[in-house]
């Protein structure tokens, strides 16, 4: 099981939670002159001049406020910023944004502010000065707090607890699923959708829901997912450990012997695509950021993934909660072999691939949407003979998009 996501530049979300993150300073310096104020008011002369001085002192907190709020955005209050700190209300207090601390300085600046820092970068520091001078701290910031936190001034920010409080990128969880969501989906989805002939390979009581869409691509959508992925095949890996700036380690198993590739943003941005996604987001109700980026598969002769989940219990402690649902599309026949299996029920079903069809299923319980399914166990089995071409899209409970960009779901794609 791997996650990951290319990281999106600068979305919608991120320039809403930038906006929200301003609002709240000026929010804040508003409320400390209103205090100023208060304080005056509440003292025993009740002279004009009392009046005076308090509303004079009240305007005096507002502008230093805004002062050094506008300080620290220009990064003229990194050294004092910085400082680390392990009291937990220090790092519960709201940070500075890490826009603009390093955008357009020059790269000796920022290699000589790197240097006195208490953190290095995990890139090469030649690299990560030129990221942080084109602004990649704020576009991709959170592979740049975690391979580049000198260059963007942000080592606070290695650590997850830190980077990935909901308050700081300004998240809102709005879950995907209810109790009793995922049945009224799938009871739901043959009459929703009479032109993909929706079967059910497996259905309550008696097992999970797994459904089947047929002709679910049509060819153009096919080629165009088979032609993003081509050249960029890579070995898949499994998912390790932790490290203790948050990052998930990819282990290479003899369990997943396949290739993958990940669909980039400028894969997602291909309007032939969009059209598939939003075709995924319309069929499961649920809205495509919460959706993983496609995940590209090729099994030839022999390759397979072993029995799995694609979900487990502690992603419940990630921002984006577990993975609920897989899309998988299968993007050819294969001659033999191939077919996917779910491996704990009684008697096991396996789906043969056929091209442009696709199946569905939760990867948590319709009760309690925390709950991994354990009837949803699977495997694809060997390649026999010819060779198969296939897609994820795992969809999470909540959006999945901004703790991606801000480098809270495990994983990164290596960013151009
Ligand atoms: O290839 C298949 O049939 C299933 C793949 C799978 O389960 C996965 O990639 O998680
Ligand atoms: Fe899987």
């Amino acid at each position: 099981m791997v996650r990951q996501r290319a990281a999106p530049s600068t979305p919608a979300a991120e320039r809403a939670a930038a906006a929200a993150k301003k609002a709240t300073a000026a929010k804040k310096a508003a409320a400390a002159a209103r205090n100023a104020q208060k304080g005056a008011g509440s003292g025993s002369s009740k002279s004009s001049w009392n009046l005076m001085s308090a509303l004079y002192v009240a305007i005096g907190v507002l502008v230093l406020a805004v002062v050094v709020a506008t300080l620290q955005q220009q990064g003229h209050l990194f050294q004092a910023a910085e400082q680390p700190s392990t009291d937990a209300a220090a790092k519960r207090a709201p940070l500075p944004p890490v826009e603009d601390r390093s955008r357009g300085m020059s790269i000796k600046s920022i290699a000589e502010r790197a240097k006195s820092l208490p953190c290095k970068n995990r890139h090469t520091d030649r690299d990560c000065h030129n990221f942080a001078r084109h602004g990649h701290c704020s576009e991709a910031p959170g592979w740049m707090a975690v391979f580049c936190p000198a260059s963007c001034n942000t080592c606070e920010l290695k650590d997850p607890s830190v980077r990935c409080d909901a308050e700081r990128i300004g998240y809102e969880r709005t879950p995907a699923l209810e109790p009793g969501s995922i049945d009224d989906l799938f009871a739901n989805l043959p009459a929703r959708y009479p032109e993909y002939n929706v079967t059910y390979l497996s259905r309550p009581p008696s097992g999970p829901w797994v459904v089947k869409f047929h002709n679910f691509l049509d060819d153009e959508e096919i080629n165009t997912l088979i032609n993003q992925a081509a050249g960029d095949l890579q070995r898949s890996t499994d998912q390790g450990g932790f490290s203790e700036d948050g990052v998930q380690e990819q282990v290479i198993s003899q369990g997943r012997t396949s290739e993958n590739a990940w669909c980039d943003d400028e894969c997602e941005s291909n309007p032939i695509v969009q059209r598939v996604m939003n075709r995924i987001a319309e069929a499961t109700k649920v809205p495509q950021d919460n959706f993983e980026s496609f995940q590209l598969l090729r099994y030839q002769i022999g390759q397979q993934y072993t029995r799995h989940h694609d979900s487990s219990a502690s992603d419940n402690e990630m921002l984006a909660g577990p993975r609920i649902l897989t899309f998988f599309l299968y993007l050819s026949d294969v001659e033999a072999g191939g077919g996917t299996r779910f491996t704990d029920l009684k008697p096991p079903i396996t789906n043969n691939p056929e091209r442009g069809s696709a199946i569905l299923w939760p990867s948590v319980t319709n009760d309690d949407p925390r709950r991994i399914d354990s009837k949803t166990f699977h495997q694809a089995l060997p390649v026999e003979k010819g060779t198969k071409l296939a897609a994820n899209i795992w969809i999470h409970q909540y959006n999945y998009v901004l703790p991606n960009l801000h480098g809270c779901t495990g994983s990164f794609s290596e960013f151009e």
